[in-house]
């Protein structure tokens, strides 16, 4: 009895879950990316109204992954998803060069709010299989990552359709 209480304590303990938000301008193939974890697969997307959750376990950890729509409409309310995050996964399209300015205001935006002091940041620079499209060294010139020394960073080159990254 004692170890069967032991054992369910044990695996509380392991299996605490790990809070991680999706962000990302419209079209930047955040729900792409979340399948592709999941299930290794590119399923068909539309545009993201809201937020699809879901879990993903690797080595017994489980991970709550939050991939919320990138809409104009939509940013205002990402703040309301940010409670107890401890992963940002912020996905840039590559190919996007006009909208990078806004990624940019969006990402020192969530780096400023308190809720989301503690949280490490992953940058995805997706869609690398497009011709023409920004290397993860640009975005990350571009973007000043350089400068965060609050937060832990890592920008991450990735072709969602692939699975590559
Ligand atoms: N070429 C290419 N297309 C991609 C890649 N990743 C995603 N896409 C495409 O980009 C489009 C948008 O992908 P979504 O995953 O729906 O984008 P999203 O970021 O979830 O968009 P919202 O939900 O509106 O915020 C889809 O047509 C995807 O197939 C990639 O690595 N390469
Ligand atoms: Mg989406």
């Amino acid at each position: 009895m004692m170890g069967l209480i032991f054992a369910k304590l044990w695996s509380l303990f392991c299996n605490q879950e790990h809070k991680v938000i999706i962000v990302g301008l419209d079209n930047a193939g955040k729900t792409t990316i979340l399948y592709q974890f999941l299930m290794n697969e590119v399923v068909h997307t539309s545009p993201t109204i809201g937020s699809n959750v879901e879990e993903i376990v690797v080595k017994n950890t489980h991970f709550l992954m939050w991939d919320i729509g990138g809409q104009e409409s939509l940013r205002s309310s990402w703040n309301t998803y940010y409670s107890n995050t401890e992963f940002i996964i912020l996905v840039v399209d590559s190919i996007d060069r006009e909208r990078l300015a806004i990624t940019k205001e969006e990402l020192y935006r969530m780096l400023a709010h308190e809720d989301l002091r503690k949280a490490a940041v992953l940058i995805f620079a997706n869609k690398q299989d497009m011709k023409g499209c920004m290397t993860a060294a640009e975005i990350s010139k571009y973007l000043t990552l350089s400068s965060i020394k609050d937060h832990p960073w890592h920008i991450q080159s990735c072709c969602a359709l692939t699975g590559e990254g």
